[in-house]
């Protein structure tokens, strides 16, 4: 019962440090081993566990998978509830899906925290991924443990120790034929890739690529904090002051302007986005604009004028 007690214990310490007050949880559930063996040791951390399933409906025996999981998890101690989806198409399947399992779990959780199952081997593919993608730090720094509601316990875990726990307690994870479809760059990157840098590094790969994610996290952190207070300085009737932006190094910059568009009401902004509203900064003098999108009503771009960059919006005919 080793990896039942290791796994157990690493919610037992995630609820001590991020929910010491709650009393329950529920726990994203696809049943495979990570979230089954995630549902188990909640339940054995003495948490109030309710897992949420999401049938995608996108694979013929969806509604099966869904059902099975949550009988295990009923088996388990926890209460179940499967969550119906329907996935539209925007931006690929596989980010469609994504968006449509959050948003249901956002929904279904009812004030709760959700735990999800990613593990370390989940964090050093995503940092992999991003270093050969020559993504930015804040990408590379993978997952965080905790970002309200969201739960990630499972980050110092390996998956095959949710695997062996699986075993232990004589639980039959789902065996999402996905998870070895070599047409995923995932799946190539978990079966080819990982395995091959591992063998050649002489072992420890999983967990070198997971210390880099840490501490890219804690350089991040870092940045975040001196943006902060940079931006609280740099904002004057909500425009942007370039004197006080142009003097800070790009890192902080690029943070100022990111949590700035933000606050405007922009959504997410792209790399491509901020580093064109940062040539306004650095490169141009005198008058400039980049347009952030808008709506069929509306076209909203930032535009530099006497100092300041500033948010304009223009109504469309
Ligand atoms: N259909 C689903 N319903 C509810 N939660 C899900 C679902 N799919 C994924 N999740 C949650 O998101 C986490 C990460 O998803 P991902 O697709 O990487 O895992 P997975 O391949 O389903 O593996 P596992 O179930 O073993 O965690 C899961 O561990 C689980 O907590």
């Amino acid at each position: 019962m080793d990896s039942a007690r290791a796994v157990t214990r690493a919610v037992t310490d995630f609820a001590a440090e991020y929910l010491p007050d709650a009393e329950h949880v529920c726990v994203g559930l696809s049943g495979g081993p990570d979230s089954l063996a995630l549902t188990a040791a909640a339940v054995r951390a003495g948490l109030r566990v309710t897992a949420l399933v999401v049938d995608h409906g996108l694979q013929a025996n969806s509604a099966d998978v869904a059902s099975t999981a949550a009988a295990t998890a009923r088996a388990l101690g926890a209460a179940a509830v499967i969550l119906p989806v329907r996935v539209g198409r925007d931006g690929g399947l596989e980010a469609a899906a994504r968006a449509a399992r959050y948003s249901a779990l956002d929904a279904a959780r009812d004030g709760s925290p959700v735990l999800l199952g990613h593990t370390m081997d989940d964090q050093a593919e995503t940092v992999l991924l991003g270093l050969a993608r020559g993504s930015g730090a804040r990408s590379i720094a993978g997952m965080r443990t905790w970002t309200p509601p969201w739960g990630r316990p499972l980050l110092g875990v390996r998956r095959t120790q949710t695997a062996a726990m699986c075993a232990e307690l004589g639980l039959t994870p789902y065996a999402d034929p996905h998870n070895r479809d070599p047409r995923f760059t995932r799946v190539r990157v978990r079966t080819d890739v990982l395995p091959l840098l591992d063998d050649v590094l002489n072992g420890g790969v999983v967990e070198a690529l997971a210390r880099t994610a840490a501490s890219l996290r804690a350089d991040n952190d870092a940045l975040d904090g001196l943006a902060a207070d940079l931006g609280a300085g740099a904002v004057v009737d909500a425009g942007l002051e370039i004197a006080v932006l142009a003097e800070a190094p790009a890192a902080v910059r690029t943070r100022v302007i990111r949590r700035w568009l933000l606050d405007v009401g922009a959504t997410e902004p792209t790399t491509r986005v901020i580093t064109a509203v940062d040539d306004l900064v650095t490169r141009w003098h005198g008058q400039g604009a980049v347009a952030i999108g808008g709506d069929d009503t509306a076209r909203r771009e930032v535009v530099r004028t006497a100092g300041l960059l500033t948010l304009r919006t223009t109504l469309r005919r």
